[in-house]
């Protein structure tokens, strides 16, 4: 343990009041007061506004926003390390969280290190104890189009959101998954590494299934809460994995034992694929535009996008009400992709969730109707100042 308090367990606003950064991409030294509520960044083109959001998805688990190498995250020139430290304010008063890398930790790889009120934390996972943190960014705009490693990443996140063991049990079923890999590719016939290996897949896998399934049930739940004729369209959601559809009919072990034994009926087919080809590592996430009756691939960008909007929050209604902590939203780019009428939508739909939320964009005045209601600041290539 970390030795520190326990998470609030009431639901209200937990704000980072205070950000500092020190070596973080192109910030040298920076330190910002922050408000509760919504935080608008504005600046050019590269000024360092995104850099800003990926410093504060980095208070949670996992490589951030842009999921970058930390050797990239650290700025250039320095001595290859980086830190974050957000002080939080929230019903249990202050916390000080801190994040970074070591200078000369030459691949900067070894792991980042997380301090909480000045105590070494166990993991990363304990940051979710303090903190939830949902984001959009214009890179997950493809999100319906492309790849589905991107879905199920996206699916991952959100579960680990309402589940912090998600993260661990992911690694474990990578891990196994590697191992029978390496079996795969080396043409082995050793059956007992083979069985030691698939036990362990299917006891996770099943649990990463599991965990999916419950989610996608609770997302379903709270995007059907989105108003039927609203701007943020309602989605139906649903998982094309195997395993996915028999956690919710039939008893985990029985899953267990049938996911068990289709791996192990299926070597030589992934021996001669060179890898394994069932499992959760393959499932996807299914979403339709549900007021169009059409997958959302097929829809037009703004659509996707205003189905992408309404789920977002929807994740971050779930987040709120499973972990008791109003997350905090980074939405990167957002009012370039949205009319005048969705803008005004999503600010209201904020200020409902009473969260803090940092958007950005390279136009203050897109966010002209949030006078008065947000906190402007204007980003120049590494200093961070009031908008005037
Ligand atoms: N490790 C690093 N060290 C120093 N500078 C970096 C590093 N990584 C990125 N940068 C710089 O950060 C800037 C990009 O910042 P960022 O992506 O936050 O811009 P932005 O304000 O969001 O721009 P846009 O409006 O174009 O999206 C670029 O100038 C880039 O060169």
């Amino acid at each position: 343990m970390t030795g520190v308090a326990k998470q609030p367990e009431h639901d209200q606003q937990t704000h980072i009041s205070k950000l500092s950064l020190t070596n973080f991409r192109n910030y040298a030294t920076l330190s910002i007061g922050l408000d509760p509520g919504a935080v608008v960044f504005s600046g050019d083109n590269g000024a360092g506004k995104t850099n800003l959001l990926e410093a504060i998805s980095l208070l949670t688990p996992g490589r951030g926003l842009r999921r970058a190498p930390y050797a990239d995250v650290a700025r250039e020139g320095g001595d290859g390390g980086f830190a974050i430290h957000a002080r939080l304010d929230g019903p249990d008063g202050p916390v000080e969280i801190g994040t970074g890398v070591a200078g000369g930790d030459a691949a900067g790889e070894s792991g980042r290190r997380v301090r909480i009120n000045g105590a070494a934390a166990r993991s990363a996972e304990d940051m979710l104890e303090w903190l939830r943190v949902v984001w959009l960014t214009p890179a997950m705009d493809a999100l319906f189009t492309g790849p589905a490693a991107d879905r199920r990443r996206f699916l991952d996140r959100q579960v680990l959101a309402i589940d912090p063991g998600h993260g661990q049990r992911a690694l474990d079923y990578e891990k196994a998954m590697r191992g029978r890999n390496r079996l795969l590719a080396e043409g082995s016939r050793d059956g007992a590494w083979f069985d030691a290996i698939e036990t362990q897949m299917a006891e996770t896998g099943v649990a990463i299934a599991a965990a999916r399934a419950e989610l996608v049930r609770l997302l379903a739940a709270m995007i059907d809460r989105l108003p039927s004729a609203g701007p943020f369209p309602q989605a139906d959601i649903g998982l094309s994995g195997a395993l996915e559809s028999e956690v919710g009919t039939s008893a985990a072990v029985d899953v267990e034992e049938r996911f068990r034994q289709a791996l192990a009926e299926g070597r030589d087919r992934d021996r001669a694929a060179g890898r394994t080809l069932d499992g959760p590592h393959r499932s996807d996430l299914v979403v339709r535009h549900r007021p169009k009756a059409m997958p959302a691939e097929l829809c037009s960008t703004g659509e996707q996008k205003a189905l992408l909007v309404g789920m977002v929050l929807s994740h971050a209604r779930l987040t709120g009400e499973m972990s008791g902590m109003t997350p905090i939203l980074l939405l990167d780019e957002i009012a370039a992709h949205l009319d005048a009428g969705r803008r005004a939508a999503l600010f209201s739909i904020l200020e409902e969730l009473n969260c803090q939320a940092f958007m950005t964009g390279t136009d203050a005045a897109l966010f002209s109707s949030l006078k008065g209601r947000a906190q402007f600041l204007t980003v120049d290539h590494g200093t961070v100042g009031p908008t005037i």
